[in-house]
């Protein structure tokens, strides 16, 4: 059986089958901003992209998904805490059963009720997935969503649910601007981490926007309408599809503003 996030197959047994489960650089992590230390020599985020480098939107049994053409530079990151370019291969989301959790990241203890991920790798390496395994290979952008208003960006994200319902499920997805789903203000935190599925991979340099976005609670309950189960099978709601807080082992995390 495949690793989830229930209690047979989650996050308390995935170091059964992937021993770095329990390494040195995993995430997510608690942010605590009183013990991030802010560093002027921190460069803001540069994100450019390209609304025609998006390709399609895909249920791939853990989360939603939306993959980039990762071809050419023509949607990417630099400058931030990274040096060099890294492209958007594709964003994604993890969100809880109810609006009181869902989040990975959490700041003083505090669960937000969704986390979006966009996802970009390091030029320097000639594909994602070979990046996917270098200490500095990825670059992770997290954005936190809180419940407020309707955010009409995520609208067209949301429309495209019922045709991806279950595992497996793709519909192809065009002219999507992902810089719609980031926040006012691109203040972060960064601190050296990992993939936060399966592998775990201790190769993502983190990238946590201080400013949440928001989404409606009705919003919420569309990402919780998903299922983590294939057509046919039993239905099996994707909710709840973040792994907690891992241990900080002496890491840094450093603040970009005061
Ligand atoms: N939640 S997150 O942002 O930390 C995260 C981002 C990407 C992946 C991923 O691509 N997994 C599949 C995958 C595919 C190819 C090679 C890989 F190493 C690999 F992990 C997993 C977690
Ligand atoms: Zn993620």
């Amino acid at each position: 059986m495949s690793w989830g996030y229930k209690a047979n197959n989650g996050p308390q047994k995935w170091v059964e089958n992937f021993p770095i489960a329990d390494g040195v650089r995993q995430s997510p992590i608690d942010i605590v901003p009183g013990q991030a230390s802010y560093d002027a020599g921190l460069k803001p985020l540069n994100l450019k992209y390209d609304p025609s480098t998006c390709l399609d939107i895909l249920n791939n049994g853990h989360s939603v998904q939306v993959t980039f053409a990762d071809d050419t530079d023509s949607s990417r990151l630099t400058d931030g805490p990274i040096s060099g370019l890294y492209r958007l291969k594709q964003f994604h989301f993890h969100w809880g059963a109810s609006d009181d959790k869902g989040s990975e990241h959490t700041v003083a203890g505090t669960k937000y009720p969704a986390e979006l991920h966009l996802v970009h790798w390091n030029t320097k390496y000639a594909s994602f997935s070979e990046a996917a395994s270098k200490p500095d290979g990825l670059a992770v952008v997290g954005v936190f969503l809180k419940i407020g208003g309707e955010n009409p960006n995520l609208q067209k994200l949301l429309k495209a649910f019922d045709t991806i319902k279950s595992k497996g499920k793709q519909t192809s997805f065009a002219n999507f601007d992902p810089s719609t789903l980031l926040p006012g203000c691109l203040d972060y935190w960064t601190y050296d981490g990992s993939l936060t599925t399966p592998p775990l991979y201790e190769s993502v340099t983190w990238i946590v926007c201080k400013e949440p976005i928001t989404a409606s609670s009705a919003q919420m309950a569309k990402f919780r309408t998903l299922l983590f189960s294939a057509d046919g099978a039993a239905p099996d709601c994707m909710v709840n599809n973040y792994r907690p807080p891992q241990p900080l082992k002496g890491r840094t995390v450093r603040a970009s503003f005061k």
